[in-house]
């Protein structure tokens, strides 16, 4: 399913089960806005490319729109659309003072050079920079980008602007970036499935973990679950899977892929189908990379206990019925991949304050708004009926309900 269709499908469940007034309904669905740039660069070669950028921006009821950018070939509006409405229902979840934004730009960005990523991202945020700013929208990495990335918009943005750290978050500590926020997501996850197994009388230590995608998201949820005593059983990215029983050894695992490109090649274990590594018998199935991997064709085969979505939308909602029937627990996207962009909220009022926090500060605060917002999100199960997704869901969406009708909306 399209992710714009599954999101949005979604959303008026969860409106449903709210009572929500169905033009307000109307109205939270549909994008505040969206832009399309045509961004055109010298290649090293001395030839021209172009690119198209977007950045949609679905809503401020609850402040600054945020999202991250993502570069990836199969960036599209419709996906950027989707991904910009999670935002929104996602900071409604975390608690945190913001509405929602994404962006992206449909390239390959592993067969571009820095330079030529470098040149991409100014022409870029030359295009957009009047639209963002630390009130209005602030980015941050995804799929794709990194603090590097960052670093250039901060640059770009400040060149018309004055220098603004606050502008994009995800950037380097050198430049403003919050200590933590690189392993945000990945702590986030662990965050979250503690509170979910500590529910179920069990920890991390001892479970099987398998793991789609090896990026920031994968890699440090992989770190850090290995730390907890979680054993990670299978892992893989676009090279490759890799297999081991016994427990990957990760910290080898990270040198391998730094030196090789990827995890294809790897020695500590057998080399799997990455088609098949989503069915591979475990207790927790952590998918971190692209969306709409879980789906009609692949769900009935699944034999995790548990879904934890650090990737976004992963699990079509066609899926998310054939796993319930199977008594699969999912932890959604919205709420289970937020410690990225919670922490993103702690660097942006660190910047706006001039003060930094240490490191333990981040990750103790992290644990916080993780444990509060699955407790909240739990307590809507409990009061609307419902299972993970759309007690987040609800949540979620009857926050921004609740700022949109308090700013005085009328219909
Ligand atoms: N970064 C963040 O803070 C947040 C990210 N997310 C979500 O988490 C997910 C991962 O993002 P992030 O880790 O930042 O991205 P990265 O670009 O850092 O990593 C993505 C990873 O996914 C792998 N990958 C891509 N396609 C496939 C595939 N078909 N099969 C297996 N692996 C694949 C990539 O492999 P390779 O490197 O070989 O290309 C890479 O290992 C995305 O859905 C993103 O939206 C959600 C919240 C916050
Ligand atoms: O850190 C942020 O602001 C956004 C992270 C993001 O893009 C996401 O949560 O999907």
């Amino acid at each position: 399913m399209n992710a714009l269709a599954a999101t949005s499908r979604n959303f008026k469940q969860a409106a449903k089960l709210l009572g929500l007034d169905s033009k307000l309904e109307k109205s939270l669905l549909i994008p505040f806005r969206e832009i399309k740039v045509e961004c055109t660069i010298p290649k090293d070669d001395g030839t021209l490319a172009s690119y198209v950028g977007f950045r949609v921006q679905h809503d401020n009821a609850r402040g600054p729109m945020k999202g991250g950018i993502r570069y990836h070939h199969e960036v599209d509006p419709d996906e950027v659309n989707a991904l910009a409405q999670l935002m929104t229902w996602k900071t409604a979840v975390a608690n945190i003072p913001y509405g929602g934004a994404k962006g992206g730009i449909g390239c390959s960005p592993g067969d571009l050079s820095i330079s030529e990523l470098e040149r991409l991202t100014r022409v870029f945020t030359q295009k957009i920079h009047d639209l963002i700013g630390i009130h209005t929208d602030v980015p941050a990495p995804d799929m794709g980008t990194n603090a590097q990335t960052m670093a250039w918009i901060l640059d770009e943005y400040s060149k018309f602007h004055g220098y603004s750290p606050a502008v994009v978050t995800g950037k380097p500590v050198d430049l403003g970036g919050s200590l933590g926020r690189d392993a945000a997501t990945g702590r986030g996850v662990l965050f979250a499935t503690e509170a979910l197994l500590a529910e179920h009388g069990k920890g991390i230590a001892g479970q099987r973990f398998v793991i789609q995608g090896f990026g920031n998201v994968g890699s440090w949820a992989a770190q850090l679950i290995t730390e907890a005593g979680g054993k990670v059983i299978a892992i893989s990215d676009v090279t490759g899977a890799v297999k081991n029983t016994n427990g990957i050894d990760i910290a080898k695992l990270m040198k391998h892929s730094a030196e090789n490109r990827g995890i294809k090649g790897f020695d500590g274990g057998d080399a799997v189908d990455p088609t098949s590594l989503l069915t591979e018998e475990c207790d927790v199935l952590i998918p971190a990379a692209l969306g709409g991997v879980i789906n009609k064709d692949n769900a009935d085969a699944i034999k995790a206990k548990y879904i934890i979505e650090a990737a976004n939308h992963p699990t079509d909602p066609e899926a998310d019925e054939i796993l319930a029937k199977k008594g699969v627990l999912i932890l959604p996207d919205i709420l289970a991949n937020s410690g990225g962009v919670t922490v993103s909220y702690f660097e942006w009022v660190q910047n706006i304050q001039g003060f930094m926090w240490d490191e333990e500060k981040v990750n103790r605060e992290l644990k916080t708004y993780m444990t509060r917002a699955f407790r909240d999100t739990k307590e809507m199960c409990r009061s609307h009926h419902c299972d993970l997704r759309m007690g987040a869901f609800t949540l979620g969406v009857n926050r921004v309900a609740r700022a949109t009708v308090l700013r005085g909306w009328e219909a």
